[in-house]
């Protein structure tokens, strides 16, 4: 059996790719056309196609080519606030390409897809943790760009009997527990990622975005999952769906929040540097607070995971970015 990940050359793809090298019985393509991934973060005994996902011949025979059962798509356009500058370019690149990579995958024999959806289709929830069965109710385009691939997603898989597996990953963070890939993007805007980077020097201040929240300090609330559990929440989802499961939709995180100001304080006690931090007006997209429920993953796919711990994810970014620099990729 092989699997085609979409995205591979990415963060999270890339942990998935290890995640089924680690598994050990599967085939892997990796389809990325290397716009924010690396070819270095695929390993040699994976293939790499250098291709866009809408290309829907290169797809078709890749697929053929490798007798591919199953997609796992990661590939997707990622910044909230670029999504509001650029909606146009979100909805091209999450929605309408998915759209052709969907049909290619199907017409080509895929049976199962697991998709790579966000805790953004929830917009700013009236309820915290947010369970999956709440209405979705995005309020920035990359949240609306993902939504409507779900329900795209959902309106083929029935019409065309193939099985799909959503997870909506709340904020990932950390790397790889073995050192072998972590989040590498030089222009990363994410949080844990952006501190580390000033912790190094690497950046001269860290910025935080809104501190008049209705939250308890102001700052906004995420849930951080850690790469390689959300990496096996994806195998998980691949034996359940190859075993004759049921299409699930289940969200992604360990069911509690951090503030922006509580992470800075954990990679400020981690590193051992104070860097300069801004209190900074809020930036345009964010929800105040969004926490996943996150028992219907467990339920249903008796995923468990092994690295729910900030400090533990935190000590792996800094790891990382310290290894980056070493090696001079950024
Ligand atoms: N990082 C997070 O906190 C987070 C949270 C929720 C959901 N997600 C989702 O997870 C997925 C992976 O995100 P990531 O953080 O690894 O981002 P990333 O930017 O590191 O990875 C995306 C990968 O997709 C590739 N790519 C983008 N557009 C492509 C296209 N049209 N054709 C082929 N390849 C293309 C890029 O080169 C890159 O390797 C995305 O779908 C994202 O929406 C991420
Ligand atoms: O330099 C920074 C970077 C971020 N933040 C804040 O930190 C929080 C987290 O921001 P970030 O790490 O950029 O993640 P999100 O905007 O929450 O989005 C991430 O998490 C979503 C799921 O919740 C995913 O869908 C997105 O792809 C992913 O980018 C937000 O309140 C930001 O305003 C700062 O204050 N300063």
């Amino acid at each position: 059996m092989a699997v085609l990940v979409t995205g591979g050359a990415g963060y999270i793809g890339s942990h998935m790719v290890l995640a089924l090298i680690d598994a050990g019985h599967d085939e892997v393509v990796v389809l990325d056309d290397l716009s924010t991934g690396f070819d270095w973060a695929v390993p040699p005994e994976v293939t790499l196609v250098r291709g866009d996902v809408a290309d829907q011949s290169l797809v078709a025979e890749t697929i053929r080519r490798h007798k591919i059962d199953a997609l796992a798509h990661f590939a997707a356009k990622i910044v909230v606030p670029d999504s509001v500058s650029d909606p146009l370019g979100y909805y091209l690149g999450n929605t309408v390409k998915s759209r052709a990579l969907i049909e290619a995958a199907i017409g080509a024999g895929v049976r199962h897809v697991i998709f790579s959806s966000t805790a953004a289709v929830y917009g700013e929830p009236a309820v915290v943790p947010v369970p999956e069965d709440l209405t979705p109710s995005p309020i920035n385009p990359y949240g609306r760009s993902k939504l409507m691939t779900e329900w795209m997603l959902e309106d083929a898989a029935r019409a065309h009997g193939i099985s799909y597996v959503v997870l909506r990953y709340f904020n990932v963070a950390g790397a790889d527990p073995r050192g072998r890939s972590g989040q590498s993007s030089p222009n990363a805007t994410h949080l844990i990622k952006v501190a580390t980077q000033a912790a190094l020097g690497k950046r001269g201040q860290l910025e935080v975005f809104g501190t008049d929240y209705p939250t308890p300090d102001g700052s906004c609330l995420r849930d951080y999952i850690q790469v390689s559990d959300l990496a096996a929440a994806h195998l998980v989802a691949l034996n359940h769906l190859r075993g004759g499961g049921a299409s699930l939709t289940l969200n992604c995180g360990y069911g509690r929040g951090y503030s922006v100001l509580e992470v800075i304080d954990v990679v400020k006690s981690v590193s051992g540097v104070d860097f300069p931090v801004k209190l900074s007006p809020r930036r345009p997209g964010d929800p105040s607070r969004i926490v996943a429920g996150a028992d219907r993953i467990r339920t249903e796919l008796g995923w468990a995971p092994q690295h729910d711990d900030l400090r533990e994810i935190v000590t792996q970014a800094l790891a990382w970015e310290e290894a980056l620099g070493r090696r001079n990729r950024v």
